[in-house]
This record gives C-alpha cells, sequence and structure tokens, in this order.
C-alpha cells in the first residue's frame, strides 16, 4: 500500500486529494499531522512551487509526498493572479478577500473578455532528494463571473463560471468538480503516471 504526506494546509485541496487517492486503498496523510513550518513558496512557477512543498514536506515527514501548487490566471489581467492568487489580496488575506479584489479589478471587463483558467500543478516526490519527481498539469477554463454564486469547493469557486454547465465550479457536486477541474485532470495523470513507474 502508498503511504504518502500531503503537502498542503489547504483543506479544500486535502479533501479533493483525498477525495481520489483514498479509493485506492493508499494510506494519505495531510502534512497537519505532523508540526512543522510551511515551505515558502519562493518559485516563479507553478511547477517551482509544487516541487519546494513537495520537498519541505518529505524532510520534515522522511515519507514520500505530494504537493499541489495551483492557482487561477485571468487572460485580462495578464494571466494574475496567477502563482500569486493565494496571496493575491495580500498577506493572511481570505478566498473572499481575493474574489472581492479580482471583481472590482474586473468590473469595467465586458463578459466576453472575462477568459480565465485553473492551473493545478502536482509535484510527487519519493524522498526528499529524489532527482526525477513525478510532474503533472491539469487545466480548467471558464469565465469570471460577475458576482458569486454557490456554496461548494473553495478559493475562488463561487466566481469561476462554466458556460456549458450554466453554473459555477461552486454549483458543482464534489464528483462533478473531480470530473472537470485541474486538480482532477492532473490527478488522474499522476495515479496513472505512479502505477506505471512502480
Ligand atoms: O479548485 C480550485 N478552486 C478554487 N480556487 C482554487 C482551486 N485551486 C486553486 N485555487 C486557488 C486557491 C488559492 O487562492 C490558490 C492556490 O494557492 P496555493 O499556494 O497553491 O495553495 P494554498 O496556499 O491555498 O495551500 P498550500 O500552498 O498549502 O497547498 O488558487
Ligand atoms: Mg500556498
Amino acid at each position: 500500500m502508498h503511504e504518502l504526506v500531503l503537502a498542503t494546509s489547504n483543506k479544500g485541496k486535502v479533501a479533493e486529494l483525498e477525495g481520489l487517492l483514498k479509493p485506492l486503498g493508499w494510506q494519505v496523510k495531510p502534512q497537519s499531522q505532523w508540526n512543522f513550518a510551511e515551505a515558502e513558496e519562493t518559485g516563479l512557477t507553478f511547477v517551482e512551487n509544487a516541487i519546494l512543498k513537495a520537498r519541505h514536506a518529505a524532510q520534515h515527514t522522511g515519507l514520500p509526498a505530494l504537493a499541489d501548487d495551483s492557482g487561477l490566471a485571468v487572460a485580462a489581467l495578464q494571466g494574475a493572479p496567477g502563482i500569486y492568487s493565494a496571496r493575491y489580496a495580500g498577506p493572511g488575506c481570505t478566498d473572499q478577500d481575493n474574489i472581492n479584489k479580482l471583481l472590482s479589478a474586473l468590473k469595467d471587463t465586458p463578459e466576453a473578455e472575462r477568459h480565465a483558467s485553473f492551473h493545478c500543478v502536482l509535484a510527487y516526490l519519493r524522498h526528499a532528494s529524489d532527482p526525477t519527481p513525478i510532474i503533472c498539469h491539469g487545466r480548467w477554463d471558464g469565465i469570471i463571473a460577475a458576482a458569486p454564486r454557490g456554496e461548494q469547493g473553495f478559493g475562488y469557486d463561487p466566481i469561476f463560471w462554466l458556460p456549458d454547465r450554466h453554473c459555477t465550479a461552486a454549483q458543482l457536486s464534489t464528483e462533478q468538480k473531480q470530473q472537470l477541474s485541474h486538480r482532477g485532470k492532473a490527478l488522474r495523470q499522476f495515479v496513472a503516471q505512479l502505477q506505471a513507474s512502480l
């Protein structure tokens, strides 16, 4: 059976990552079970930050580690907030603060120019000095809504409008989001690659 640490402090991510990995019989442990400080996200790409977070957790736990660095790229803002999505509204900000800041940045942007994409990069290190990590990238396209809708999910989900579903990501069930999302796509690639490498 695989044992791994989920190198994230985000409860929404933990729920989504566990939802796919636990049914495979894998023993997944959130890093909150240990008492170490979060990794500093000093990279300039999702890939770099995902590796930094996974390496940090592998160092502190001695276990294989899976990290997720993710965010929202808004075309009208030249890809912002991107890797800065979690800290968009400043240090210690909430999801609601980030949503408010993004909606005000786009207040004069018409619907036709509100395209955005979620990105999720997963990095898996078998140990802290693993020279060949597994890296997977999933993408999900949508539109930034004019106002929040829905209660499910986390982060920017209430303003991520899915034109072909006529709802936001926060109005999807957990299973529907897993099927469509950047994280679901990256996770399915990861499971396939890890199983192929065993
Ligand atoms: O499915 C998603 N639905 C809505 N929002 C999302 C999603 N996926 C990422 N996001 C947003 C949340 C956060 O603003 C940023 C991730 O930032 P990111 O640094 O990777 O995660 P984090 O700081 O929350 O936890 P941690 O670094 O411990 O994994 O993108
Ligand atoms: Mg973070």
